[in-house]
């Protein structure tokens, strides 16, 4: 049962907002409450930079400080422009006031359009985009759609400031007002939860089971989902109307999505922002990825899925699933294209690449290469809590089912985050998934069951099983191999080797300069995760228990048998001990 409302310093909190240990009570959470030191924070979907609320205004807003946002107000005002992180919750729409509309062109494309569009506006020019903009006192809305190639954003800004100079304009305190749907509003007052399935549907979770309430918002909403079964039902039936279909759709998912959505760019866009396509980061069995970058100058990475007539409403509920995510450990979608057969996901960029330079035979011996036993470990612990969010965390539970170093992807710090989930949909034509780990040289990461229905059912336990496997290649990149275990004539079973080494070198535990325990803990839950029986498997929120330290000292599972892919053997020759 649910409190009405919850005292939170100074104010008290009503849903849609609940505190950080009742987080099933609402919507939106609430961090310290019950700190003395500093302000309490909502979390938003970048998970770096909550905001801070100074205090209540009314019964829906608060005055809030955006820290993030502060520090992006540097004197080079290009890197500014970026559109706000909110809370993330598809239920509840949200306004911050006072504000400004900015918009950004690109400068490769000098159209008189876009001169005559912005004539009366001031211009800020940046590294590959120009900033338009009108001091408050001066704005006045367009009748005319903004031109192609551009896109608009909101910042907050100071009140009564008619500064000219854009730096002085801009605020990081600002009023945050919201307003819950009226779907929301009736299922929370008649007791139930709101959720939304990966078809963007509501559903009001009651009590006695999950109650589906199907546009109940009167005839409009009545009229938008008649619309949209008509764009189904003709999608099939008049390929030649596809392309307006499709459209239609992705509006309908915009709407629902509110200030979820990622932003949708054109195509003529994602090729400017790739310069042509011009530096290719690599290729996967989805399509290949390029180097891009955004007006403001961030950095992207452009996924371009390989040309599909396949079904648009599979892609774009991908895309919600995906955009529905926000964790630390994740890899954040920030845009997309869908123009006919042309897909692409905007992705942010990782400097560092995926993991899969860094570990197992793919590792260097170069000195950059080699992660020393920290990082590794802070590197396992953050995969681990990206999946526990993933199956856990999301109100739709999403599997991974491809974990493999190369969907590990570094950030500046060697952060890790996820990537690629929720696209195994989005291909159905791609070739077996066992012939393309084969031609990979990857295979092992995938569970027995996703093989063969034999070992059980597909679920969640399939990506422990990956996540098993991944940091025992981690542990494994950096280990030693005893020449004596190994017969020359056959590759060994590299589980089975560690699981040896555990065995012989039980006795010597937690000794040392701390990097045989960590190793030893690593050995171990890797060994746990891939047991071939799902249920013998941790939950991933067991994973990262047992990886912190939170269950004690950790008990050898037993030996994992029977699927044993074959797997090359680590290239080294002397022993060592965990
Ligand atoms: N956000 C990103 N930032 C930087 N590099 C990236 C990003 N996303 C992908 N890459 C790089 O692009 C390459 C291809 O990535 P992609 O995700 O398409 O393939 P994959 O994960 O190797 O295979 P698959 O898609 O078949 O699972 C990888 O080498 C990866 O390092």
């Amino acid at each position: 049962k649910c409190p009405k409302s919850y005292n939170c310093g100074n104010f008290s909190l009503e849903f849609p907002f609940t505190v950080s240990n009742d987080t099933d009570c609402g919507l939106i959470t609430v961090d310290g409450c019950n700190s003395t030191e500093g302000s309490p924070t909502i979390r938003t979907r970048d998970a770096k930079s909550p905001y801070h609320i100074l205090e209540k205004t009314s019964t829906n807003a608060f005055r809030i400080h955006d820290s993030g946002l502060q520090e992006s107000f540097t004197p080079s005002i290009c890197y500014t422009f970026r559109n706000m992180s909110l809370p993330e919750t598809p239920f509840v729409s949200f306004t911050f006031s006072p504000n400004i509309t900015f918009f950004t062109c690109y400068n490769q494309t000098a159209s008189l359009q876009i001169q005559d569009y912005f004539q009366s506006y001031r211009s800020s020019r940046c590294n590959i985009s120009t900033v338009y903009y009108k001091t408050p006192s001066t704005h006045q809305d367009h009748t005319l759609p903004i031109p192609q190639d551009c896109s608009s954003i909101q910042l907050p800004i100071k009140s009564g400031n008619r500064s000219a100079d854009l730096l002085h304009l801009l605020s990081a305190d600002f009023t945050l007002e919201w307003n819950l749907s009226e779907d929301c509003n009736k299922c929370h007052h008649g007791g139930g939860h709101c959720f939304s399935d990966n078809r963007n549907q509501f559903y009001c979770g009651t009590e006695g089971g999950l109650t589906k309430i199907v546009f109940i918002g009167g005839i409009t909403i009545a009229a938008l989902t008649s619309s949209l079964v008509i764009v189904f039902v003709s999608i099939r039936r008049k390929r030649a109307k596809a392309q307006q279909e499709h459209e239609k759709g992705i509006e309908l998912f915009l709407r629902n999505n509110g200030n979820l959505a990622p932003m949708r760019y054109k195509y003529s866009i994602i090729k400017k922002m790739t310069n042509s396509f011009s530096e290719n980061l690599g290729r996967g069995g989805f399509g290949s990825v390029y180097k891009g970058q955004f007006p403001d100058g961030r950095l992207v990475a452009v996924k371009v899925l390989n040309e599909s007539n396949g079904n648009g409403e599979d892609f774009m509920n991908e895309v919600a699933s995906i955009s529905r995510t926000s964790h630390v450990n994740i890899v954040a979608l920030l845009g997309f294209c869908f123009e006919g057969s042309k897909r692409a996901l905007i992705y942010d960029f990782m400097p560092n690449g995926s993991l899969e330079k860094f570990i197992g035979n793919n590792a260097s011996s170069s000195q950059e290469s080699t992660l020393g036993w920290d990082k590794l470990f802070e590197i396992a612990l953050g995969i681990a809590r990206g999946l526990e969010y993933l199956h856990q965390g999301c109100r739709t539970r999403i599997l991974h089912l491809d974990i493999k170093p190369q969907d590990i992807l570094l950030d500046k710090e060697l952060g890790p985050k996820i990537s690629d989930f929720g696209l195994a949909k989005l291909c159905p034509n791609r070739s077996s998934i066992v012939s393309m780990l084969v031609a990979r040289g990857t295979i092992g990461y995938i569970a027995p069951e996703v093989f063969s229905r034999n070992f059980g059912e597909v679920s969640y336990k399939s990506d422990v099983y990956s996540y098993g496997m991944l940091i025992l290649e981690m542990v494994g990149g950096r280990t030693t191999v005893d020449r004596r275990d190994v017969d020359c004539t056959s590759e060994i079973y590299f589980p089975t080797y560690l699981y040896k080494q555990i065995e012989v070198n039980n006795a010597e535990r937690d000794v040392g300069d701390g990097s045989p325990s960590v190793k030893r803990n690593m050995i171990i839950v890797g060994l746990w995760c891939i047991q071939t029986n799902p249920k013998d498997r941790p939950s991933m929120t067991r994973v990262v228990e047992m990886l912190e330290g939170k269950l004690g000292p950790l008990e050898v599972p037993p030996k994992p048998y029977l699927y044993s892919p074959p797997r090359a053997p680590p290239s080294y020759s002397t022993s060592e001990s965990f």
